[in-house]
């Protein structure tokens, strides 16, 4: 059975607004999505609705077998962990370990195990050293980290991550990059929204694309970066590699990961 089961939502928001029209979506235990859309085509409303902080208007969602409707998202914490945007939204304490203690508290975990899942998470988003400092001293690329790290520690079955790479260089995109292959590995589900299609190219093998409160595609990366016609739909670009290669006059739906293409750039010689 898929972790999460989006049957036929529709989320109308108090002012009338449509946010999202008949979407469906399954997803399995370990997969790592992203999803991307212009902005207004209905990615956070759905990801919101996945974490229950609002119940469908119409549809179900069912989240490790629990209807969100059912639940508060208290209830839900524990399963389904949120990244926001903005860090400022979400650190409160003055040193990173409590701000990274504090989710595994709330949720009542022993006190061994706290310490246990601080350090993991603290491992794989880079901060080990960071610990004692206070965030709001640490550059905003940091203090997302320090967000990711306080959701992760919850050890949630889903990980939800909006816009990880804003305000993140090379270095931050690589910690996030092995931050997700590893939680994808140790069967952590991972659903990302952004607007970075190079950190999908290189991060995601499932993409959702998004458009005018429906969902339009969901399918293969490499199928969805190649297909004009639904990029053209969304409004969005390709990746540059893309780009690059039809520019060449290479036009072969295998190729999106830079590896794969000097791979085949080598074939040619
Ligand atoms: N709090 C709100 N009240 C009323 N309408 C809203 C609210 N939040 C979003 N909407 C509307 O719902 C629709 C979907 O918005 P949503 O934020 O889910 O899109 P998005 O794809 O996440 O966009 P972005 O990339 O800008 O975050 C848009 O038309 C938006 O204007």
């Amino acid at each position: 059975m898929p972790l999460i089961e989006v049957k036929n939502v529709s989320y109308f928001y108090r002012n009338g607004n449509k946010a999202l029209e008949n979407v469906s979506l399954l997803i399995n235990q370990s997969e790592s999505v992203a999803i991307i859309g212009q902005n207004g085509a209905g990615k956070t409303t759905l990801v919101k609705l996945i974490k229950g902080l609002m119940k469908p208007s119409d549809g179900n969602i069912i989240v490790d077998s629990h209807n969100t409707k059912d639940y508060t998202t208290a209830q839900l914490a524990d399963r389904v962990g949120y990244v926001f945007q903005n860090p400022d939204d979400q650190i409160f304490h003055n040193d990173v370990y409590s701000e990274i203690a504090f989710g595994p508290k709330k949720i009542k975990l022993d006190e061994e195990t706290i310490k246990e899942n601080v350090k993991w998470a603290a491992e794989l988003c880079n901060l080990s050293d960071h610990l004692n400092d206070n965030p709001f001293d640490l550059p905003l690329s940091i203090r997302k980290f320090v967000t990711i790290a306080s959701i992760i520690a919850m050890k949630p079955k889903i990980i939800i991550l909006d816009e990880p790479t804003a305000g993140q260089d090379k270095k931050g995109i690589q910690i996030l990059s092995h931050m997700i292959r590893i939680l994808s590995e140790r069967g952590f589900t991972i659903i990302t929204i952004t607007h970075d299609m190079e950190f999908v190219a290189s991060n995601f093998t499932r993409t959702v694309v998004m458009a005018n409160k429906r969902i339009i595609m969901d399918n293969n990366t490499n199928e969805i970066f190649w297909n004009r016609e639904i990029l053209t739909q969304a409004k969005l670009q390709p990746p540059h590699i893309i780009k690059l290669l039809e520019k060449v006059g290479i036009s072969k739906k295998e190729l999106l990961k830079m590896d794969e293409v000097v791979d085949h750039l080598m074939t040619l010689l």
